[in-house]
């Protein structure tokens, strides 16, 4: 646990689509930057292939989309994850690591009021938990949900923590990473966004900084 509870937290930002503001943020270094490939989505990335250094990995941010267009998009996109925002089955999963032993596979469940922390149990195969908001939308809602059903969090597998977070969480942040070490990732979106899919990037860097500074 102490091992975990050092280690750095790292940054996702997602939701990228123009070329230009994806320059900007490359700039930055995040860990790793998020692409989502949901036609309904006000976000949706729908360009040719944009390469990434190979320090900043490529998420693809999919909803009940169908297996042969997850493995194209894959292959094109060279993406390293796969975060899978919809009602995908475990089965499902774990078909998809069959067919890309190397792609990571993150599973989101969306915490409402009658959240079950017992639905995690049911996947096996996946390499991290993305803890988001339900609300209207599949993802990019805006909204927290109430972290602290976090200490209840059952497995050891990493957590990305997302779901309207803005610069000003980041001392709950830290906070929460002391109770909850599997917490490692870091996911920003719409908070960060001068308008649907263009994030700001001086809000980010700033968001960056002071999350390197704070650990
Ligand atoms: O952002 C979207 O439009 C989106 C659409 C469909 C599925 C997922 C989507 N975004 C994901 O939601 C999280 C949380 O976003 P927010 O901080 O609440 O705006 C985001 O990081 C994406 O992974």
């Amino acid at each position: 646990m102490s091992v975990l509870k050092n280690t750095r937290l790292e940054l996702k930002v997602c939701g990228m689509r123009d070329e230009t503001n994806l320059q900007e943020l490359i700039s930055l270094s995040p860990d790793f930057i998020g692409m989502i490939f949901y036609s309904k989505s006000a976000r949706f990335f729908n360009s040719e292939p944009i390469p990434l250094p190979k320090e900043i990995q490529k998420v693809g941010v999919f909803v009940d989309e169908t297996f042969s267009e997850i493995i194209q998009a894959v292959m094109k996109h060279n993406l390293n994850v796969v975060q899978i925002h919809g009602n995908e089955s475990d089965v499902y999963c774990s078909e998809l690591k069959d067919f890309f032993p190397e792609l990571k596979i993150w599973k989101v469940f969306s915490v409402g009021e009658d959240f079950d922390m017992g639905e995690l149990l049911n996947y096996h195969c996946v390499d991290a938990i993305v803890f988001d908001t339900k609300g209207k939308n599949y993802g990019g809602n805006g909204t927290k949900f109430n972290w602290e059903i976090l200490q209840d969090y059952p497995l050891q597998k990493d957590i990305v923590l997302s779901g309207g977070i803005s610069i000003d969480d980041l001392p709950k942040i830290i906070e929460m990473k002391q109770r909850v070490p599997q917490i490692r990732i870091i996911d920003i979106n719409s908070r960060f966004e001068i308008e649907p899919g263009i994030k700001n990037i001086k809000l980010v860097k700033e968001f960056s900084q002071k999350l390197k500074e704070l650990q």
